[in-house]
Order: structure tokens, then sequence, then C-alpha cells
């Protein structure tokens, strides 16, 4: 008994000199890590108790570069905290639950991962999640410009073409827009195609790097097959068959899924894939390069998703879209209609 109470005052102790955290929010043992100060990013995921939440958090709790983990969300926290930090990785991980745990959630952080809200069900567009989602990433936003105003900000909550123009907007507002930290995470179109692709070819998917340009739902998402290394000529029916298949790749799930949500597993896959792209860059490795939905020029469009090189200010570099076919043309006309609509939903959400 009394050296339990000991631990837990040497561990309150230590606690207090590590951040500047309100009183309500309880101390793990695993505090105690962080006095050691291990080398590493500091990482939030909000919505960490959903879906792609909690896979997502034992994903990042075992990336070498995070060094605190922070897990928010308005229920469940507690028990995807405790559960996590027993793995025996680096990172110290901290639960935060409901809106008044929000902001000790964002203090400090580097990277703050976003996929909270609600998900598809089957016969729904990503654009029906809209009047749930938009209030929820708009409220995270808010408290990300407040507490974490330099941190980069990686959007998964849907619809992403909508959702990204609305955390741009929450940051103009608030003075804090950098649109280099803001990226809408399109990396699930990337890793599906690099599989569906790798399936055509009878190859190891690790081998195929396909670009995935536009946007992130149906139409919006253009594989560019035309430039997929490695180099292959596809037929005409392939062609079709694979941009069908990576269009609807998030509908596959949905469907298979029967109403019980959508992408996860998947997602929470290529989350930390990205994430950890991030962290690499702003560590300051070179030659860093993803698809990403950003603020851009690439197009007449104010949002659009393409290749970036990535650095320790978030996007460095938008690439260029290089050469497309006659389809890709075609296709890219079609995604920019129905893109300039998601945009045009998200930037009045918030200026309406
Ligand atoms: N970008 C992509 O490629 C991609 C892929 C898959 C899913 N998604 C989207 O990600 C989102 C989450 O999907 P999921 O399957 O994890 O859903 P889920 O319902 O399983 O989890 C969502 C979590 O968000 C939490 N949440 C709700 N309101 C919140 C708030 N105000 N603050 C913090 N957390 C809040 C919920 O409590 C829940 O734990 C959906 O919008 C989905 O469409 C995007
Ligand atoms: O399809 C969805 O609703 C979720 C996600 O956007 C996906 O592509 O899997």
């Amino acid at each position: 008994m009394e050296a339990n109470s000991s631990v837990n005052h040497r561990i309150a102790r230590i606690a207090a000199h590590l951040r500047p955290l309100t009183e309500d929010v309880c101390l793990t043992v695993s505090d105690c890590r962080a006095k050691g100060g291990a080398p590493g990013f500091k990482v939030a995921i909000l919505g960490a108790a959903g879906g792609i939440g909690q896979p997502l958090a034992m994903l990042m709790k075992i990336n070498p570069l995070v060094s605190v983990l922070h897990l928010y969300d308005v229920v469940n926290t507690p028990g995807v905290t405790a559960d996590i930090s027993h793995m025996d990785t680096g990172a110290v991980v901290r639960g935060f639950l409901g809106q008044q745990q929000l902001e000790d959630a964002l203090i400090g952080m580097d990277l703050v991962i976003i996929p909270a809200g609600v998900p598809r069900k089957p016969g729904m567009t990503r654009d029906d999640l809209f009047n749930i989602n938009a209030g929820i990433v708009k409220t995270l936003c808010e408290a990300i410009a407040k507490c974490c105003p330099k941190a980069i900000v990686n959007v998964i909550s849907n619809p992403v073409n909508s959702t990204v123009p609305i955390a741009a907007e929450v940051f103009k507002r608030a003075g804090t827009y950098d649109p280099k930290r803001l990226l809408g995470v399109t990396m699930l179109d990337v890793v599906r195609a690099n599989t569906f692709v790798a399936e055509v070819l009878s190859i190891d998917p690790r081998d195929v790097d396909v670009p995935v340009v536009g946007g992130h739902a149906g139409i919006t998402i253009l594989p560019l097959l035309s430039q997929i290394k490695p180099p292959c000529a596809f037929t005409k029916k392939e062609i079709e068959y694979l941009t069908d298949r990576i269009q609807n790749g998030g509908t596959e799930v949905v469907e298979a899924k029967a109403g019980a949500g959508s992408a996860t597993l998947s997602m929470a896959y290529a989350a930390v894939k990205f994430a950890d792209a991030c962290l690499h860059a702003l560590r300051g490795d070179a030659g860093i390069i993803e698809c990403a939905y950003i603020a851009s020029q690439v197009t007449e469009l104010p949002f659009f998703a393409s290749k970036v090189r990535l650095g320790r200010g978030g996007v460095e570099e938008i690439l260029p879209l290089g050469p497309l076919n006659d389809f890709e043309r075609e296709s890219l006309e079609k995604a920019k209609k129905e893109l300039a609509a998601s945009i045009e939903k998200g930037i009045s959400f918030i200026r309406k």
C-alpha cells in the first residue's frame, strides 16, 4: 500500500515537470518514461477509439519515431489507452476523453491525425457524411489552431474533398493557416491501386507505384496508370477494370461489411504509412514523395491531390501531373467538376 502510494507520488512529481496539462487528466505509469526524453515526435490521434483510430494507435505505438502518443476521443479512450500503453515500445501513451480534454491532448503536438467522424453504410456516398463530419472536423481544427498551430495535420475524416477545405478555412479564420502543413490523406487510394495493379500483373505490390491524383471520392480518384512504376502498357479492358476498382475500392469494403462501417484496417495501415512519411520528413530525411490532397496550383482548383515532396515544413514541393493520355485527360475533366463542388461546399460551410 505504502510502496504504491510512494510510487504514485513520484510519478505525479515527475509528470508535473513534463507537460502543461490540467489536473483532471489522469497520470499513468508510462508518463515516467517521458522524463527520459526519448528522441522522437509527439503525435495526437483524434478519434482514437474508432475503427481506424484503434489499429492506427497500435501501429503508431510501434513507430520508433514517435516519443509521445496522445489518444483523444469522445468515448472509450481510457480503455484503449490502458490497453495500448502495455505494449513494450518506446512511445509514452496518454488518453484524453471528451471535449474538456481536447486542448490538453493537442498542446505541443508535432503531428495530428484526424480519423474522427461517422463512416458510410451501404448505399451512402462520402458526401452523405458531410452534415455530421463537417462540424466534427471544424471543432477539432479550432482546437488545433489554438493549441498546436504549427503541427502537421493529416485529415482522414470523410468527405476528405470537403473536410480539408473546412480545415483550411478554420485555420485561416484563426490566422494560423499554413497550406504546407494541412494534408488530406489519400494514401489508401495509392495502396489499393498498387495492390490491384500487382494482382493484374502477377507481381509483388511492394514493387508497384501508382500515382493517384484528384480527390478521394468516386470519379475524383484518378489513378495515372500511364505513369506506373515499373512501366507497363495495359489493355483498354485492363485500364477500365483497374480504374473502376480503384475508384470504388471504398464501396467494395462498405458493401462487404454490410452496415458495420467502412475500411478501417487497410486505412490504419495507409494512415501509418503516410504519417511515417510525414515524420521522416519532419526529421529532415530527403526525397520523401507521397500523394496527398492539398492546397494546390496544379489545376485551377484550390485543392487537388497529387504527388508532393515532404520536408521539415510539410509540403515543400508539389510535383506536376506529368503527361496524361486521352483517357486520363478526359477523366480529369470529370473529376474536376465534382471536386469543385465538394471544395465549395466545404468552404461555404465555414464562411456562411
Ligand atoms: N481518408 C480515407 O481514405 C478514409 C478511409 C476510411 C475511412 N475514412 C473516414 O474516417 C472516418 C472514421 O472512420 P471509422 O471507421 O474509424 O469510424 P468509427 O465510427 O469506427 O470511428 C470514429 C470515431 O470518431 C469518434 N468521434 C466522433 N465524434 C468525435 C469528436 N467530436 N471528436 C473526436 N472523436 C470523435 C467516435 O467516437 C469514434 O470512436 C469516417 O469519416 C470515414 O469515412 C476515411
Ligand atoms: O469508402 C469509404 O467511405 C471510406 C474510405 O473513404 C475508403 O476509401 O475506404
